[in-house]
């Protein structure tokens, strides 16, 4: 069996979204027999198409309707002027395994600060790094042999993840260009330090994409305890006495009704989640009153929206040794790819990750607030097209295509310290919410970018780069920056704030805080506040956005609700312990020589 048409009445447990987060619950908590699961998905099925599959060509997943579903925010022309109709644009997985069926696979678990950042802010270690590093050892199987042999590494779970090799030579020559000007190489970013630059680990095995509907759900769905519905949205959660009974939902036009013995879980990823609860009458009493919404739970759902941010910087370069045009497409690319599962079809991006921390604050604790990465071409405006960027910039910018040879750095936030908010537009469940990023309201925010340019700068100078006689290809005066010097701090802080790009890692609007955060909604066991029998689970419950691409946490928070829910939890990891036992390990010549030496001494 793999889908079910019509639901029961009744399950234990239902799920909504069959997404990153929801496909781990669903699968974990159907691995008690006596439980009977539900999972709604809205999207349909993820099979079947290469693009999924194939790690290379990722980027033409989210381009694809069947895949994503588009939301738009609210216009701000004035504003965001290098974006069409000045609006940013986030596709969303919208099919099984969400938007971890859709993204570009880069596995990153983020700082030990972040996560210890979460614990105290909601008052529970249960969230520190020690607590959650245990679900992310639990999640993972890392493939490369070389990173296996680390205590804070996993090697028997769904999600496996491997760490690119080089097939381009410019992957090389940017690692030794960071490396040139002062920047140490960092043999696993999942590990100790993220700090460095770094070969990049992929949710990546055989040389196919692994979703969490891969690793989770596929495999578990023969179990007769778990039904599995797709093209079914869910329009309300069935409150009565402050208690969640159960969904109500829209399959082929008709509107049905399912009931939880136990609980309702949402897990319909930063859009799909608060909007729900907002029309389930959870949220801001003022505007859910304005549409004629009864209040259940006056909570801030909505706000706290958080996103990473990315700027683009094409390079032009002297060499053919990045990806060309026509090797993707290529016979042998596709034949190695099919019968070795190698070569350039099994890499999502550049290979390269970059984090560094910009602050003297950030540096002495070793909490990165920058990364970039690389696109291994100088990025062109067919590719730009699918940013939202506005015709005018897009004209700017194609200078960029009679580059032959060169690369784009995406110097990226991380950490973050604009707000937005997202509010419902109307009660009918077909409209759109309405979405303000707020991006860049925070000066921090640009000024956090600039040293981010300042940093590819800075590596353009290096032997390497110089060699390949690596320079900056946009010298064009964008027209609305014209006031301003080319290349000044001022040119680029008026770029940087005219085209915000998503990083496409939304996620806070259903904050986790503590009993006396008034700005939560759900607390440190994901219960929404006032209400029994409803939980949240996925991006929406991050206080903070973390350090990192969101997947591996929203996994890492898949792995924990299903716990919280079933009343368990893992032990944390003892990295003091372990990481003694790692050296004794890895010096164990070293030790039985000293042994040798000290016995030899002795009977002498
Ligand atoms: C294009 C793109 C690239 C990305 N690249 C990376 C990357 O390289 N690395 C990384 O770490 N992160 C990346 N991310 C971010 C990361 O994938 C997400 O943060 C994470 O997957 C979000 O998981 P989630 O469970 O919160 O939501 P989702 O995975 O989006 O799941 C939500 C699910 O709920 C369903 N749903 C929504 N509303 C309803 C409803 N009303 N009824 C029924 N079902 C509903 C949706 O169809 C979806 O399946 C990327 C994201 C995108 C979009």
């Amino acid at each position: 069996k793999d889908f079910v048409r019509q639901p029961l009445d009744y399950y234990d447990y239902i799920i909504v979204g069959a997404g990153t987060a929801g496909s781990i619950i669903a699968s974990r908590l159907s691995e008690d027999v006596n439980v009977t699961v539900l999972l709604l998905e809205e999207g349909g099925d993820d099979r079947g198409y290469a693009t999924v599959t194939v790690p290379a060509f990722c980027q033409e997943t989210w381009r694809n309707p069947k895949l994503v579903r588009f939301y738009n925010s609210e216009p701000l022309p004035t504003v965001y002027q290098h974006l069409l109709n000045g609006q940013a644009q986030w596709p969303r997985g919208t099919v099984l395994g969400g938007c971890s069926s859709v993204n570009n696979m880069a596995y990153v678990r983020g700082s030990k600060h972040d996560y210890d950042r979460w614990a105290e802010s909601i008052k529970d270690d249960g969230w520190n790094y020690q607590h959650v590093l245990s679900y992310f050892k639990k999640m993972e199987t890392v493939t490369n042999p070389e990173l296996r042999d680390s205590h804070y590494r996993g090697l028997n779970g769904p999600v496996g993840v491997t760490r690119s090799q080089t097939v381009y030579k410019l992957t090389d020559v940017i690692i030794d260009a960071f490396r040139d000007v002062g920047y140490p190489y960092n043999h696993d970013y999942n590990a100790q330090s993220m700090e460095g630059v770094a070969r990049t680990q992929h949710n990546v095995q055989d040389g196919e994409r692994v979703s969490t509907a891969k690793g989770y759900i596929y495999p578990a769905l023969h179990r007769h305890n778990l039904h599995l519905v797709i093209a079914s949205r869910v329009d309300k959660v069935i409150i009565t006495d402050r208690i969640a009974r159960g969904v109500q939902f829209v399959q082929q036009n008709l509107t049905r009704s399912v009931y939880a013995k136990k609980e309702v879980i949402l897990s319909a990823g930063t859009i799909g989640t608060p909007k729900l609860l907002l029309l389930s009458g959870v949220g801001p009493r003022e505007d859910l009153k304005e549409l004629n919404i009864s209040v259940v739970s006056d909570l801030p759902v909505g706000h706290n929206l958080q996103d990473h941010l990315v700027f683009d910087l094409a390079v032009s370069i002297n060499q053919s040794i990045g990806l060309l045009p026509g090797i993707l497409n290529s016979d042998w690319a596709m034949a190695e790819w099919n019968i070795l599962k190698k070569g350039p079809l099994t890499l999502a991006d550049s290979g390269v990750t970059f984090h560094t921390s910009t602050t003297q604050q950030d540096q002495l604790v070793d909490w990165p607030d920058v990364k970039i990465l690389f696109s291994l071409s100088p990025v062109a405006t067919n590719t730009l097209r699918s940013f939202h960027y506005s015709p005018t910039l897009l004209n700017q910018l194609s200078v960029r295509d009679n580059v032959t040879n060169g690369f784009t750095f995406w110097p990226m936030l991380m950490r973050p310290e604009s707000r937005g908010i997202l509010k419902l537009r109307s009660a009918n469940p077909k409209d759109d919410p309405v979405i303000i990023p707020n991006y860049y309201t925070k000066s921090k925010d640009v000024e956090t970018m600039l040293r981010a340019i300042h940093i590819c700068k800075k590596v353009l100078q290096s032997k390497p780069m110089v060699d390949i006689q690596a320079s900056i290809s946009d010298v064009v005066h964008l027209n609305i920056c014209s006031q301003f010097v080319f290349d000044s701090d001022d040119y680029w802080a008026c770029a940087v704030r005219a085209r915000p790009r998503t990083l496409h890692h939304i996620s806070g609007t259903c904050k986790m805080g503590s009993k006396e955060d008034i700005t939560a909604v759900v607390d440190s066991q994901l219960r929404v506040r006032g209400i029994q029998g409803l939980r949240v689970a996925d991006a929406s419950i991050m206080p903070y956005i973390v350090s990192a691409n969101t997947n591996a946490a929203v996994i890492m928070i898949g792995e924990k609700a299903s716990d919280l829910i079933r009343g368990e939890s893992l032990p944390p990891t003892d990295l003091h312990t372990s990481t003694a036992n790692i050296w004794f390990l890895e010096n164990i010549f070293l030790c039985t020589l000293i042994v040798a030496v000290v016995t030899v001494l002795m009977f002498k």
